[in-house]
């Protein structure tokens, strides 16, 4: 027997779903962290961007990315998407 088509489709909606909240959950942590790296840098006088780290950063994700079959060109611009957005918020707390 198969199933109708809106129910196979719903199932894949709810793992979506689920993946979702997750994304928005590690994104929530990640920025927590970053915004005490940001208090940090701001106190001991550190630029905001460190592109060494950066450079090493995205070696690592491109690496992870090809072996998990994703993108890495994809993963690369996700991870410079969210580190150029941390080091706005940085340098706004050291204005
Ligand atoms: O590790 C740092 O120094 C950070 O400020 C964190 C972070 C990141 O979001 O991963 C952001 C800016 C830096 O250029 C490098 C990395």
């Amino acid at each position: 027997m198969t199933e109708p088509a809106d129910q196979v489709l719903q199932g894949y909606r709810q793992s979506i779903d689920n993946i979702d909240a997750a994304l928005v959950h590690m994104l929530a942590e990640r920025f927590k962290v970053t915004q005490a790296v940001g208090r940090h840098k701001a106190t001991h006088g550190l630029p905001p961007a460190d592109p060494g780290r950066e450079e090493r950063q995205i070696a690592r994700l491109r690496q992870l990315a090809t072996e998990a079959q994703l993108d890495p060109e994809f993963s690369e611009k996700f991870l410079r998407f969210i580190i150029d957005e941390v080091i706005r918020h940085h340098a706004r707390m050291q204005a």
